[in-house]
Order: structure tokens, then sequence, then C-alpha cells
């Protein structure tokens, strides 16, 4: 009987692949159609605690607690959402805000002011595993507060608008090619792609 030969795995191989561990399964079909084939996404929804302070400091620490409790490498990623009249506040608390308040009490955040602008952050943390240090990738985009328009299946995507369009009336491959999300895993992308010639 023949045996068969196995194909040996390329020396690359590990780094096509990402475990994102997210609660988010909208932020996991964007970052799926983003990556792949080239970066396999693989995912784990987790639970994590996030801390307050800075957009840099919540993305480590999450990182760090990801790392730990997979004790494996891993991928998160926090997404703040910053009204220029607020100094950026709601910034890492949308979430609380949008539970709380809705499409409506966000856009009343800012009845008082002339200023509607906002911007859409998002930013990734990868470490290669626990006691590895994360690296960080960001990625920003300018917009503004309107009142909602379009599929209401995705947070806040109604009350964004870039370019005369809110995120939720725009096709999905149109919003990934200019949001927050895919500028930052552009920059992911060309991380992952210097790692594997290196
Ligand atoms: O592109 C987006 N378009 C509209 N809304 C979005 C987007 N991306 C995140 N969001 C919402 C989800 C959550 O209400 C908040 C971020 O909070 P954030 O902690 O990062 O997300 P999450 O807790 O849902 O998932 P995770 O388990 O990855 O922490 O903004
Ligand atoms: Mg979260």
């Amino acid at each position: 009987m023949a045996t068969t030969q196995e194909e040996p795995a390329p020396p690359t191989q590990a780094r096509h692949f990402v475990n994102f561990i997210t609660g988010n399964a909208n932020k996991l079909r964007e970052v799926k159609e983003i990556l792949e084939p080239a970066i396999q996404v693989e995912s784990q929804a987790l639970d994590l605690i996030e801390v307050q302070g800075t957009l840099e400091e919540v993305t480590l620490d999450k990182c760090r607690r990801a790392a730990d409790l997979i004790q494996g490498p891993v991928l998160v990623e926090d997404t703040c959402l910053c009204f220029d009249a607020l100094n950026g506040l709601p910034g890492p608390y949308i979430k609380w805000f949008l539970t709380s308040i809705g499409h409506t009490g966000l856009n009343n955040l800012l009845a008082a002011y002339e200023d509607k602008g906002a911007k859409a952050v998002c930013t990734f943390g990868y470490s290669a595993g626990p006691g590895h240090e994360p690296i960080l990738f960001q990625g920003i985009t300018q917009g503004k507060i309107v009142p909602p328009r379009g599929p209401t299946n995705f947070g806040w995507d109604p009350i964004f608008e870039y370019e005369g369009e809110t995120y939720a009336e725009m096709d999905k491959a149109k919003k990934n090619s200019i949001s927050h999300r895919g500028k930052a895993l552009e920059k992911l992308q060309q991380w992952f792609a210097k790692e594997m010639t290196a």
C-alpha cells in the first residue's frame, strides 16, 4: 500500500493565523472580510474586563488579559467614538453610552454644540503570547454625528456619517475600505507581511 507523503508545513504558516478574541459578531465579520484569505481569522468569544484609561491603555490591558487567558497568541480590538466638541468623549466608554441613551441620546449630547465632528477609532492589539508586549495598530476615520439613517444591526453605524453616507447606509466593502477598522488592519497586514519576510 502506498504511503501518502505529508506536505511539509511552510515555515511561516503560524504567522498567517490570528486568534481574534471578541464578544462582538459584527467586528468578527468585518475583520474576516478584510484579512482573509491572506490571514486566517480564528475566534474565541470571551468577555474581557476593560479598564478605564486612554485608548492605548485599554487595548494594551485587554490584550495582556486575553493572552493570559488563552495562553497563546491573540488579537484584540477596542473601538472608540470620540466627539470633537466633547474633547474625545465618550471615547472608550461609547458602548455604555450607546446602551444607556441610544442613537437619539448620543445626538442630544451634541445639541449645545455647532461642531458635530467625531472620530471613529479602532485600536488592535496583537500579542505573541503571555509575557509578550502587545503591538498596537490604530486607525482613525473622521466623520460627523447625525440622526440615525440605515440598518440598525451594528452599534452606532447609523449615526456616523462619512462623506454624506452613514456607515449603516454604506455598502459593506466601502465601509471596510474607509473605516477606522480597515485603516488599522491595513497597518496590521503590513506588519504581518514584514514579519513573514524577516
Ligand atoms: O464599526 C463599528 N460601527 C458601529 N459600532 C461599532 C463599531 N465597532 C464597534 N462598535 C460598537 C460596539 C460597542 O458598542 C462599542 C465598542 O466597544 P468595544 O468594547 O470595542 O466592543 P465590544 O465590547 O462590542 O466587543 P469586544 O468583545 O471586542 O470588546 O462600539
Ligand atoms: Mg468590549
